[in-house]
């Protein structure tokens, strides 16, 4: 049955994370494979950013391993570091694109800077991949003249413009109404579907979590680490640890 898995994309081994002597969490390890939805979940303060920031490699652990796309991030420095990272792709919860640029423009920042691509080719790119977020109308618009649900489907098209293989998304649906969010969730499940990219992100919203997880690790602050990991849905309905059972019944009743 475990030949029948796509590869892992990530492997975390024992990974643990300290802020002077305070530990957020420690012994967490889990596999993301390729072409999934995995979600990083739990209360607030139990680590899903820090872990978040730890995957792509923006500070190392405190203990463990990560390997992300095979390549480890404590064995890469300068080129080699530069070249992992065009193949992950970041949306921050801020979403953060500038005031000052259009949303084709925003989109074409990181091709410019990671490429020697003409300006029609990365204009191109960029209404490409703006029209895979639904937003193909709307590339001359400035952040300030777009709802908030059309601000996060652009700060997915930039974080998609090179094509990456794994996009981290950091609470997408943060400060969105449930119907904008419930159609974000459907962005992201028919990316992952139709593009293969690999998603993982970082959620305490239940309803995203069932409506797009396929797999999930559930941190808890006062167990330091790892509460449960797997398929959302079936921690939902089988899972017996106390915290799980309350997350999922809380929010969802
Ligand atoms: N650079 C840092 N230095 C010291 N402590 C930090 C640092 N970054 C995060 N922390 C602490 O680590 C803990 C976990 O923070 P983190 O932001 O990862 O949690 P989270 O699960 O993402 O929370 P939330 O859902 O509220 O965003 C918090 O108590 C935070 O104060």
């Amino acid at each position: 049955m475990a030949e029948d898995r796509p590869e892992a994309v990530i492997e975390a081994r024992d990974v643990a994370m300290r802020f002077g002597s305070r530990t957020i969490f420690k012994d967490v390890t889990f596999d993301v494979r390729r072409g999934e939805i995995f979600v990083i979940l739990g209360g607030s303060g139990c680590g899903k950013s820090t872990l978040l920031k730890l995957l792509i490699g923006l500070m190392p652990p405190s203990a463990g391993e990560i390997a992300v796309l095979d390549e480890e991030w404590s064995d890469l420095e300068g080129e080699a570091r530069r070249a992992l990272l065009r193949r992950i792709g970041v949306m921050w919860q801020s979403g953060a694109l500038l005031g000052s640029l259009t949303l084709s423009e925003n989109v074409e920042l990181p091709i410019e800077a990671h490429s020697r691509l003409p300006e029609a080719a990365r204009a191109l790119i960029a209404s490409a991949k703006l029209g895979l977020v639904g937003l193909g109308d709307a590339g001359d618009r400035l952040p300030s003249e777009i709802s908030g649900g059309m601000l996060k489907r652009a700060g997915i098209a930039r974080a998609m413009a090179l094509d990456p293989e794994i996009l981290f998304l950091d609470e997408p649906s943060a400060g969105l109404d449930p119907i904008t969010s419930a159609g974000l969730d459907q962005l992201i499940v028919s990316l992952a579907r139709e593009t293969g990219t690999t998603f993982v992100v970082v959620t305490h919203e239940l309803q995203s979590i069932l409506a797009i997880g396929d797999r999930c690790i559930m941190l808890d602050k006062d167990a330091q680490g790892m509460i449960a990991e797997g398929d959302p849905k079936k921690l939902r309905d089988e899972s017996e640890h106390p915290t799980v059972r309350a997350f999922f019944r809380r929010e969802a009743m």
